[in-house]
């Protein structure tokens, strides 16, 4: 009992490495991914976006209190009003029109993971959704501290995914971070061993999951 957050990365460590670490990662940091496969992540990304908006409303759905309805709620927000405009916006600029995003055929990486997800929170309760879910958001935010920490990143003009590592770095997505961090260990707190055990299955599901995003997007897999 009295667990928390990193309880969850300290149980899956080689996963997790290979999430904030993957090689997809290291090309957005070098500057040097192909851009045929960050067009094809860009493409998929979006359907996944779209997926993600439902989990937070299905978080709304399965909120007992106030504030967690609450907190569902800007979630839902910040992806339809804020990350999907951005998304589609960044698509353009990387050549991918808006008509393009609304004819794509959604790869099985996509499928896998965001419908894993859903069921998750479906079949679980509003923890088990909110650990299916942080590979996502607090995985996202770690791989932005692992490329400013590492030697061999590339920033600015040189960078042409500078932008991409900026809104991960930004103090706006940093703070939903910290703020999803601090719900799971306010309610990990009180968790049974066979609980945490269950839990951690959904989070090392979800976290290979990730894993071949990013693959898929290396692979341009459809
Ligand atoms: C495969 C994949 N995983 C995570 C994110 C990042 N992300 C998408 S929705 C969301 C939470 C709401 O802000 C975050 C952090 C992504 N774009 N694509």
């Amino acid at each position: 009992m009295g667990y928390r957050f990193s309880d969850l990365t300290a149980a899956c460590q080689d996963d997790w490495r290979a999430h904030i670490e993957h090689d997809f990662v290291r090309g957005l940091a070098e500057g040097t991914l192909e851009e045929g496969a960050f067009r094809h992540y860009l493409k998929q990304d979006y359907l996944f976006l779209i997926h993600f908006a439902r989990a937070y409303a299905l978080a709304a759905y399965k909120s007992r209190t106030l504030d967690d309805l609450r907190q569902a709620h800007e979630g839902l927000k910040a992806i339809v009003d804020l990350e999907l405009g951005l998304h589609v916006g960044y698509c353009r600029d990387w050549g991918i029109s808006e008509a393009d995003l609304a004819e794509l055929p959604e790869a099985r990486a996509t499928m896998a993971y965001t419908r894993y997800v859903l069921d998750t929170g479906n079949r679980g309760d509003l923890l088990d959704l909110h650990v299916a879910l942080a590979p996502c958001l607090v995985g996202y935010g770690e791989i932005a501290d692992w490329i400013n920490a590492r030697p061999g990143t590339v920033r600015g003009d040189a960078n042409p995914f500078e932008a991409w590592i900026a809104m991960y770095e930004s103090e706006e997505f940093q703070a939903a971070r910290r703020a999803e961090e601090a719900w799971l260990d306010a309610r990990l707190k009180d968790v049974t061993p066979a609980r945490f055990a269950e839990l951690t299955q959904v989070f090392r599901d979800a976290t290979r999951l990730e894993i071949d995003f990013w693959q898929m997007g290396l692979d341009r897999a459809d």
